[in-house]
């Protein structure tokens, strides 16, 4: 197997080189597009609307597959079952592809050996262990059903998170706590979220990149600011 050229030591997920161009569209959406992600980094792409954010996470998420260029693990190129076992892709507004009757069955979908326990133990995780598990997911509220599809995947116990927006629709009291279940949710795992909205991610001391044009640049997102208590 070829290896990338970022080292095996300094990156977990990385892409080289990457493009993509479906023949419908005149120009490539992504053009050798190449980001590093090192152990314990939140990466946060932004871009505007169209500009291949989503069809970046399908690519890392093993969903599709790039004309071109390398996605690895470690430094080892991964092909599309490897990508998709290793990753959690949650769609932008993923509530409306919810598929349970109940909060139960939608976390049962494709986990035919789930225990009562691990289904406990992710709900806890998410913070919604004190929803009844026969609530259909409909009638949770926006912040509830975003913790649901992050239950979903973590049930798969992904070692990358892939977030399309997930904070789009949002109020900002609800906003914020998801922020915080990323914050704990990073821990161990790679997080990288697509959004519009960089700045809302700063909290979590992401490493930031922009999205345009079918190139992808780093740069650097301004951190938070701290007031110290006198
Ligand atoms: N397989 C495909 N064939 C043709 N066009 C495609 C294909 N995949 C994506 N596109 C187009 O590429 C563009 C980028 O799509 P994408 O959803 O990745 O952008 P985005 O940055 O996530 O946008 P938004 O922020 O609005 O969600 C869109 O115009 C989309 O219609």
């Amino acid at each position: 197997m070829i290896g990338c050229s970022a080292g095996p030591l300094a990156t977990v997920l990385s892409l080289e080189q990457v493009s993509y161009h479906p023949a419908t569209v005149p120009r490539p959406l992504l053009r050798q597009v190449s980001m590093a992600v090192r152990p314990g980094e939140t990466a946060v792409v932004a871009g505007p609307s169209g500009a291949g954010k989503s069809t970046l996470l399908e690519l890392v998420a093993g969903l599709i597959q790039p004309g071109r260029g390398r996605i690895c693990w470690q430094g080892n190129p991964m092909d599309r079952r490897q990508r998709h076992r290793r990753c959690g892709l949650v769609f932008q507004f993923p509530e409306r592809h919810f598929l349970g009757l109940t909060v139960r069955q939608e976390l049962q979908l494709g986990q035919r050996r789930l225990t009562e326990e691990r289904l406990g133990a992710v709900l806890t995780q998410v913070g919604l262990n004190h929803v009844p598990r026969q609530q259909p997911p409909e009638r949770l509220s926006g912040g509830q059903q975003r913790r649901l599809a992050l239950a979903v995947q973590l049930l798969r116990n992904p070692q990358v998170l892939l977030l399309d927006e997930p904070t789009a629709g949002l109020d900002w009291s609800v906003r914020d706590s998801l922020l915080t279940l990323l914050g704990q949710l990073r821990t161990g795992r790679v997080l990288l979220v697509v959004t519009h909205e960089p700045k809302l991610f700063a909290p979590l001391q992401p490493r930031c990149w922009r999205l345009q044009d079918g190139g992808l640049e780093p740069y650097q997102e301004e951190q938070p600011v701290t007031i110290k208590p006198a």
